[in-house]
């Protein structure tokens, strides 16, 4: 049973915009109230770039997009609904007069969630008739792609409300971390409010400029903090010794002046005006659009890094996301099991993304051989070749492949995949699969390909289980009927 069918989101800015995104593309129906008056457009538009980035995120079946209704007062939104996700302006008085409204309108299940960065959930829900569905659950931007959301209770919070907060965020794709103590800022905020001192302070007294500061994280440690945290890092700086000699060696620096983050900088106009200049430049005339844009596909690309991860099995945010996508496809393969077995099986619906393309500016080969093995992947599900399949012991392996290049394929191109079985028998599956474009249906590439049924665990083929062989049997009868397609059989070198 899902925690969340429905949601609500009240407020939605930056980050109210960016959770009904997120909503929304796990299938969920969002309720918006904003009184501002261009904030449809201003979701339209995050929507937008959160639809191109899962276009590139995942290969796995999202579900059909949930819908958007933007209400005219806080009771008609949140009316209802499962989860209402405050995210209104970060002052103390306008957020708990707003969560007050939330509370008298929203059913008394209902859980009730606030983007605050750091106000203490208990002053939130001070005057609230149902405390206890209320937290804070704090996510960091993009919230449709980056997982992690604090989920801190209140002294009226209960322990079940955190519990199914946990689970409904898992739904959608994130991670909850749930936060022990309350305190102002939680854990996250505390963080980066320490490194934004610091770096306030070494831009006003001229040591370094906003760009290089900026260069100092991105070549070194934010690239290791997306991987591991502080503390797993710095247990390998210390070497063989490990976290003991690294306290050891570097903690009498603490007592150095190596900081002044406890002094905070007096942000005056003079250094608010050098920031902002500072930042311009750094800029170089792109727009806010074009830098949320360049930031997605960066983060795309950690995402799928991270997936492939700790010898492939994924690590951190990667796991998460691949544990996502099994979710997706469990739910995906079963709207799989129609099918139209009369042609070539249509398995597969694609857009090229940017990190598909290479020098040349078409697809570069690899995700060629990826879309082939997500398609034949498909054929696998829908003859019951799931994950508990080959977790318990059993799979096919792909033995050999040609692959033709007929045509390019650009980036944001739509595409789609068929696949026409040629022959099988109990242990082999041969098949002939095409990308095509998706407006014109022109053939841009095929593969012709060779399955074997294995053991595992035995490190041999075997005879695949007459449950399998049952599902195969109706489409291959049925691609039997179908002329051989052209290119089967081909060799590299062949004359025409
Ligand atoms: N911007 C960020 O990086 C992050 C912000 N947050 C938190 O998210 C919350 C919202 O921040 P942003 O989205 O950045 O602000 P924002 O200024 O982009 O959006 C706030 C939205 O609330 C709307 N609003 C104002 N009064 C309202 C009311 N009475 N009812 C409904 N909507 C109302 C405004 O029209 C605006 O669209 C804050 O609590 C903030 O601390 C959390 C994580 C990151
Ligand atoms: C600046 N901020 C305090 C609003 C930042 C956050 O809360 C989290 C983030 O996304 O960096």
């Amino acid at each position: 049973m899902s925690i969340i069918t429905k949601a609500a989101c009240v407020g939605g800015g930056v980050i109210g915009g960016a959770w009904a995104a997120r909503f929304a593309l796990a299938g969920i129906d969002v309720n918006i109230f904003d009184p501002h008056p261009e904030a449809e457009r201003v979701i339209g538009e995050v929507m937008a770039n959160a639809e191109k980035a899962y276009g590139m995120l995942t290969m796995a079946p999202l579900p059909p997009r949930g819908k958007f209704t933007f209400c005219k007062t806080i009771q008609q939104a949140v009316e209802g609904v499962d989860w209402i996700q405050e995210s209104v302006p970060e002052r103390l008085e306008l957020k708990r007069g707003v969560i007050t409204e939330i509370d008298a309108f929203a059913r008394p299940d209902a859980l009730i969630g606030s983007s605050t960065s750091g106000l203490l959930p208990s002053d939130l829900q001070a005057d609230m008739k149902y405390p206890e569905r209320m937290f804070v659950a704090h996510p960091y931007n993009p919230v449709y792609l980056l997982p992690l959301v604090e989920l801190v209770g209140g002294k009226k919070t209960s322990a079940q409300t955190i519990k199914r907060a946990e689970e409904g965020v898992a739904e959608i794709g994130m991670k909850g971390v749930v936060i022990a103590k309350e305190i102002e800022a939680f854990v996250g905020d505390r963080l980066l409010e320490a490194l934004w001192r610091e770096a306030l302070w070494l831009v006003q007294d001229d040591i370094c400029d906003t760009e290089t500061l900026d260069n100092v994280m991105r070549y070194s440690f934010g690239m290791r903090w997306a991987q591991m945290g502080l503390f797993e890092t710095y247990r390998i700086a210390g070497g063989e010794a490990g976290m003991r000699h690294f306290l050891a060696q570097f903690g009498p620096c603490l007592k150095w002046p190596w900081t002044k983050f406890t002094d905070v900088v007096d942000l005056d106009d003079a250094l608010v005006e050098k920031i902002g200049a500072q930042s311009d430049a750094q800029a170089a005339g792109r727009s806010i659009r074009e830098l949320e844009r360049i930031r997605d596909e960066n983060l795309v690309g950690i995402m799928h890094a991270l997936k492939a991860g700790n010898g492939g099995e994924g690590w951190g945010a990667g796991k998460l996301l691949a544990d996502f996508e099994k979710r997706l496809w469990a739910k995906g393969g079963d709207q799989a099991k129609t099918y139209d077995a009369s042609g070539p099986l249509h398995l597969l619906d694609t857009k090229v993304n940017a990190a598909w393309v290479d020098y040349n500016g078409h697809m570069t080969e690899h995700r060629y051989l990826q879309l082939f093995g997500d398609t034949s992947d498909a054929l696998l599900r829908l003859i019951g070749v799931d994950f508990a399949y080959v977790e318990a012991g059993h799979s096919y392996y792909t033995v050999e492949t040609h692959i033709r290049h007929l045509g390019e394929a650009k980036l944001g191109q739509a595409l789609y995949t068929t696949l026409q079985l040629l022959a099988t028998d109990d242990k082999r599956i041969h098949f002939f699969t095409r990308i095509q474009d998706a407006a014109s249906g022109d053939v841009i590439a095929t593969a012709e390909q060779m399955m074997l049924h294995v053991d595992a665990k035995a490190g041999k083929s075997v005879p695949a289980p007459a449950e399998v062989l049952a599902k195969l049997k109706p489409i291959a009868e049925e691609h039997a009927k179908l002329a051989v397609p052209e290119g089967a059989g081909r060799h590299v070198g062949q004359k025409r």
